[in-house]
């Protein structure tokens, strides 16, 4: 009999998946899975419960909750050799990775993909022994996702990220970096990057409006120096995945980047803090078999 392990944070977003877990079990014991389920405790646990359930022969890990949560589920098993597929049932704040891929927000309408027996080759992105799966970036702005408090979140949601945004902006301060990409250079001053494995960042579904999660290549956007009012227009383009054509933005594509920077730049790992650049950032190709819905392609 196959057997799925369902890792679930019970503080995630609204606090969905901890009244519905027991649904979420009874479908997939009706999918014919022996299934069984953790709940996360704290940082680490659900990277920890991932590696277990793969040591433990499990060939579907389902992470339930926010993106930290798959972010560390994929963490616990992307360095194995043998890893189980993966399942997701959204239940954050933004959700970005399921958006991505079309996975819906309905609880109900979630397990039907995980019951669908639908399954997608999807990159991720590995930095030093680190992996991500929406997105690395580095720059002021990109620390905000970690300092919004869950409190905040649970409370107001998607608006609890514009409001610190706001306070933030006038922050940011440029930085002179050094980035190698598939073996071309560029040098110069920066206000923040975004290294981008899938379409949807943050919640703006067009911050990387060509990224395909299949293709082995990041999207990769470097905004380079503005003055304050510049960046506010900037971000209104954004909102309509024009930005990319803004003359002090370079978008391209690579499989493998290099960012060196003069003085202190962090870093921002699907909006966890992931540490001090400098850093190097490779395409892991289509690392995992992912449950997607089945009509996933024909949307895109
Ligand atoms: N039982 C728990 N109590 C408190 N925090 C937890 C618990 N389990 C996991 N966490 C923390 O929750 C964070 C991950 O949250 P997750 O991404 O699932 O939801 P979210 O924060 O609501 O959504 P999003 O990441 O989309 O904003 C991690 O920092 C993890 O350490």
């Amino acid at each position: 009999m196959k057997r799925a392990r369902l890792i679930y944070n019970p503080t995630s977003g609204r606090e969905q998946i901890r009244k519905n877990l027991a649904y979420i079990l009874e479908r997939l014991e009706k999918a014919g899975y022996e299934t069984s389920a953790h709940a996360t405790t704290g940082e680490g646990s659900a990277k920890e419960a991932a590696r277990k359930a793969a040591e433990n022969g499990y060939e579907l890990v389902v992470a339930a909750g926010g993106d930290g949560t798959i972010f560390e589920v994929v963490n616990g098993l992307a360095e194995l050799k043998d890893r189980p597929k993966l399942g997701l049932i959204p239940a954050g704040t933004t959700n970005d990775f399921a958006r991505a891929l079309h996975i819906p927000r309905d609880i109900e309408k979630a397990c039907d993909v995980l019951c669908g027996e639908h399954y997608e080759p999807i990159d991720i992105g590995k930095v030093d022994d680190r992996y991500f799966i929406n997105i690395a970036a580095g720059g002021t702005l990109t620390e905000l996702t970690y300092e919004v408090p869950s409190k905040l979140k649970t409370a107001v949601g998607q608006l609890a990220y514009y409001i610190k945004g706001l306070e933030k902006l006038p922050q940011i301060t440029p930085r002179m970096v050094r980035i190698e990409y598939d073996g071309k250079l560029f040098e110069g001053e920066i206000m923040m990057f975004l290294v981008s494995n899938t379409n949807s960042v943050g919640g703006f579904e067009k911050l990387a409006p060509d990224a395909s999660i299949q293709d082995g290549m990041f999207d990769f956007i470097v905004v380079k120096k503005l003055s304050f009012p510049e960046f506010l227009h900037l971000c209104t383009l954004a909102l309509r995945g024009e930005h990319i054509h803004h003359p002090k933005v370079m978008y391209v594509h690579a499989n493998r980047i290099k960012v060196e920077v003069q003085g202190d730049m962090q870093l921002n790992l699907d909006g966890e803090h992931g540490g001090a650049l400098p850093a190097e950032f490779v395409n892991l190709y289509q690392h995992f078999e992912m449950l997607t819905p089945k009509e996933r392609k024909q949307r895109r």
